[in-house]
């Protein structure tokens, strides 16, 4: 008998409310991970041993040995990966990825170059994808549709909970197969994803304080675990940034501490739904030795039609919001988090 009826969880580390990432093995005997469970990508990818040393990013992270697993098939396809952030290079292996204890026979890229920025500060070792398998690079079958295919989960769904504050352990949790009533409260409210194959919704306006200042016409929201911050077009988030007095600098956008009280809090309107985040849910406040720096959680990122332009809803609304990710019936809920 399954002891979690048909669930499987997975706990997450929150490294400083912007990365969280989970344990996976790849291989046997097993060789350890760190991931990032990303709704936004398709494809599972870690370091290769075969990395080159003078990749930094690659000698600071865990690497794949095939050599080291009798499970271990060759595939040796080529495959890259462009992220507006990054590039990753390498190559297809196949072999035994166990997640929460499930394993599964898994297609997946070796690393042999990964570009500094911005995974010299990436303190996980690689991704995996949740997203749909239309997102998938080189129509690779991702791994979750390989779980689903062992018909061992209550349901074709899974759950995410970001914790927001470090301090707190578990930082979060994946839930394959369904909800856990620990990590949230009151009742789920769902939208359907926008088009076929991507964890994307229509939004109908974001509200600052009690304004409706932006995609009041209707715009895209991505649901994107994978994302620290929430991200919209790049004259709008500046002009919400004017709005709370908020500066940039090379590192993104700072207020000062004494104003954040006094903050407005943002509100998105999402299938007849209001999200709110007040300032507790969008300001990341570090106490540095010069003093304490208050960061805003929003980037601007132009997306280029026919995708853009688009919001990202990352880290910071996922850790407000727990999120159910429904592949039966593509739709997202959302129930507040504890
Ligand atoms: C088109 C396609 C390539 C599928 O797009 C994507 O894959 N799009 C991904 C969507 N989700 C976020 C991904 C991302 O930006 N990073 C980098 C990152 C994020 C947060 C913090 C750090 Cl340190 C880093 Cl390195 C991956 C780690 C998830 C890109």
């Amino acid at each position: 008998a399954d002891p979690n009826n048909g669930t499987v969880p997975t706990p997450l580390t929150n490294y400083l409310d912007t990365q969280y990432f989970g344990e996976i093995s790849i291989g046997s005997p097993a060789q350890m991970f760190n991931v990032v469970f990303d709704t936004g990508s398709a494809n599972l990818w870690v370091p290769s041993q075969r990395c080159s040393p003078f990749s930094t990013a690659c000698f600071t992270h865990n690497r794949y040995d095939s050599s080291q697993s009798h499970t271990h098939v060759e595939n040796g396809t080529g495959f890259s990966i462009y992220y507006a952030s990054g590039t990753i290079r390498g190559f297809l292996s196949e072999d035994v990825v166990v997640v929460g204890g499930l394993p599964v026979v898994q297609v997946f890229a070796e690393a042999t170059s990964l570009s500094a920025m911005p995974f010299i500060f990436a303190k996980f070792d690689g991704v995996l994808g949740m997203g749909y398998p239309n997102v998938a690079i080189d129509g690779i079958t991702p791994v979750f549709d390989q779980i689903m295919s062992q018909h061992i989960l209550k349901e074709e769904v899974f759950s995410i909970y970001y914790s927001r504050d470090p301090k707190q352990s578990p930082g979060g949790e994946l839930l394959l197969g369904g909800t856990d009533p620990n990590y949230y409260t009151g009742n789920f409210n769902y939208l359907e994803t926008r088009e076929m194959g991507k964890w994307e919704v229509t939004m109908k306006g974001v509200t600052v304080g009690a304004e409706m200042m932006f995609c009041a016409e209707g715009c895209t929201a991505v649901i994107d675990t994978g994302s620290s911050y929430i991200t919209g077009p790049a004259s709008s988030v500046s002009m919400l940034m004017k709005t709370i007095g908020a500066q940039l600098d090379e590192t993104g956008y700072k207020v000062n501490c004494d104003t954040v009280k006094m903050l407005p809090s943002v509100t998105f309107h999402l299938g007849g739904q209001d999200y709110s985040l007040t300032h507790e849910d969008y300001i990341i406040w570090q106490s540095q030795f010069e003093g304490d720096v208050c960061i805003v959680t929003f980037r601007g990122l132009d997306v280029p039609p026919p995708t853009g332009p688009i919001w990202i809803l990352g880290a910071n609304f996922i850790a407000r919001y727990y999120t159910e990710f429904d592949r039966r019936n593509n739709r997202i809920g959302f129930a507040a988090a504890v």
